[in-house]
């Protein structure tokens, strides 16, 4: 099976309205159609997107491929050689039927509305149907040059920034959090971009169910577009939710509950909205649970199918530190850890606001005869009160589901089945703890799973075991090897009374916790190593391809092969403390 025989028409391009400006694919193939119109910067009156071509550019380096994705899409391993794969993920073979094109979004940014954004460097090439399960996914380059949505920009993507979406995207779906996936990267050798200094530039070919965005509602709501609104949201639900609800039916046992209580019948739109909700609320808690951040969760990088997306300043923290921001624009913390949650929780009331006229309608007016010409003034009352409860109900949603899911992951990774008692008793001292030692937050998980607890304790040295022989005290900051084992004894003293409660035996909780605890999370220091080594050493690809094992079997060592065991080695090393965690601008 070759990428090649895959591509059929998006979805989102058979569903969607296009740009009045090239109006079909017919207009976008016509000779006589400047090809500048791809290009141009212009603000779209109507529509969801525009056909638009990548950027020619003097050279294409194919560097290499994600073996997890192509399995996802029922690929053979073979693929990644093929010359027509290469060029098809680098954007040097533009393959015109079915169209590329680029999606129009808009977006609030740390809180305030910027207007029409949209693939500004992005071009979106076809949809493919996994050869292994079926899925749909939509590929697209990102760095494949500028579109009409690139503004004042130059369409083009860093090698760096692009070699950090790459793993990053390929780790965090291994780990277990839903996230948009990368394929593939390309250099672009003779293609460079002014930063923060010359930088040679890449195209990393990614794939997602769906790329519609919280920012893409806000583009029909801005415009003040109703059909565009119903046209979006119509195409939501049929094509990307496949009118089923695919979160767990414990949410809609619980907003079952709410909605009888109120007297509302839900409708499509409700359930879109709160399925929107439900999945956002479970991969916030996941982001939680494995210290992660994206640094910059505007509307449009909050994605409808909850997918994590665009990785910018993102980060695993190296310590549990609920301040930090990995955003060094971020002056106010908003995308800090602690924030993320109601960081989140904003986009969302955005968006019920932005399909407000939606949710407020129930069954009834929907069927009106009258209900598309636009909305009376005797329905407004009562639309706004109707849109108030279902985002209210939202809220609980996100509120259970996140809290839920947090607490059943986060005692599934110390080996725990869990009670609602553990958030304070067990939890709380936790984190403590993890915040005054500065202890690597996910090797601390690792070495907590295997440290024996069963029957009598020796309490100073299962200490010594999340400590390394090599510590280095830090006296200015009162950070002592001492100090350290005391508040490491005093957890292990309360964790083991909730184990022995349980009647836990060390391999009970080894079980347990091994299936969710990553032997390896990617993280800043060593995605430097790995841009810094590829680039000295001509773009040779052994240090990417060993992260990408790393990243993509978390949990199973024996797939990492053994080349690179010193790298492994050090990128494993889980009992470091107190590391500089870095904070990184948004260019890229
Ligand atoms: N170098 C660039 N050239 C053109 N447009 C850009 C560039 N960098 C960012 N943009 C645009 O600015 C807006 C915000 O950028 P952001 O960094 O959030 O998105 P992105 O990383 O380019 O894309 P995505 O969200 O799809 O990962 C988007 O509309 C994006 O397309």
């Amino acid at each position: 099976m070759s990428l090649q025989s895959l591509p059929k028409t998006s979805s989102f391009t058979k569903r969607l309205t296009p740009d009045p400006r090239v109006p079909t694919v017919a207009v976008a193939k016509d000779p006589n159609t400047s090809p500048e119109v791809f290009h141009i910067a212009r603000r779209l009156t109507d529509g969801a997107f525009t056909y638009c071509k990548p950027t020619p550019r003097k050279e294409y380096h194919f560097i290499t491929a994600s073996p997890a994705a192509l399995d996802t899409l029922g690929l053979d391993q073979s693929e990644a050689s093929s010359k027509e794969f290469q060029q098809i993920v680098s954007g040097e073979k533009v393959i015109t039927d079915p169209f590329p094109y680029a999606q129009a979004y808009a977006g609030y940014q740390f809180g305030q509305f910027a207007g029409q954004l949209g693939d500004g460097r992005v071009v979106n090439l076809f949809e493919v149907q996994s050869a292994k399960d079926g899925e749909r996914y939509e590929l697209q380059l990102k760095g494949a040059g500028t579109t009409p949505f690139s503004r004042f920009a130059d369409g083009k993507a860093l090698f760096s920034s692009s070699l950090r979406e790459f793993v990053i995207s390929e780790s965090l779906n291994a780990i277990g959090i839903p996230s948009t996936r990368a394929l593939a990267i390309s250099v672009l050798p003779r293609t460079y971009a002014m930063r923060a200094r010359h930088e040679k530039c890449a195209v990393v070919c990614r794939m997602a169910p769906s790329w519609v965005r919280i920012g893409t509602f806000d583009l029909y709501k801005w415009r003040g577009d109703r059909k565009g609104l119903i046209e979006l949201s119509d195409y939501v639900i049929d094509e990307v939710f496949k009118n089923k609800l695919l979160t767990d039916q414990q949410v809609w046992k619980e907003v079952e509950k709410q909605v009888t209580s109120k007297n509302i019948v839900l409708t499509r739109y409700d359930k879109m909205y709160l399925e929107i909700v439900a999945r956002n609320a479970k991969t916030t808690a996941l982001w939680h649970v494995y210290g992660f951040l994206n640094g910059v969760l505007n509307t449009d990088n909050t994605s409808v199918l909850g997918l994590s997306l665009d990785f910018g300043p993102f980060a695993f923290m190296e310590y549990f530190s609920p301040d930090y921001t990995s955003n060094h624009e971020d002056s106010s913390k908003r995308y800090s850890f602690a924030n993320t949650p109601s960081a989140i929780w904003y986009n969302l009331v955005k968006l019920g606001e932005d399909v407000a006229e939606l949710i407020g309608a129930d069954q009834e007016l929907l069927d009106a005869p009258d209900f598309n010409a636009g909305i009376k003034e005797e329905w407004m009352e009562q639309m706004m009160k109707r849109a108030n409860v279902i985002i209210d109900i939202g809220a609980s949603v996100y509120e259970k589901l996140f809290m839920d899911d947090y607490l059943n992951i986060m005692c599934k990774r110390i080996g725990i089945s869990p009670r609602s008692s553990d958030h304070s008793e067990v939890l709380a001292p936790m984190f403590e703890m993890l915040q005054a030692t500065k202890i690597d937050y996910n090797g601390f998980f690792k070495t907590l799973q295997s440290v024996p607890l069963t029957g009598e304790v020796d309490y100073d040295s299962v200490a010594e075991l999340f400590v390394p022989d090599d510590f280095q005290e830090d006296l200015v900051n009162d950070y002592t090897k001492e100090n350290i084992l005391k508040e490491l004894k005093s957890f292990l003293a309360v964790f083991k009374n909730r184990v022995d409660q349980e009647g836990l035996s060390d391999g009970e909780r080894l079980a347990r916790a091994s299936s969710v605890n990553p032997l390896f999370v990617p993280k800043n220091w060593m995605l430097n190593e790995v841009i810094e080594y590829t680039v000295e050493n001509d773009l040779h690809p052994d240090y990417i391809d060993k992260m990408i094992k790393m990243a993509t079997n978390p949990y199973d060592s024996t797939k990492w092969g053994d080349e690179l065991p010193e790298v492994q080695k050090r990128w494993c090393s889980d009992v470091r403390f107190g590391l500089k965690m870095e904070m990184r601008s948004c260019a890229s």
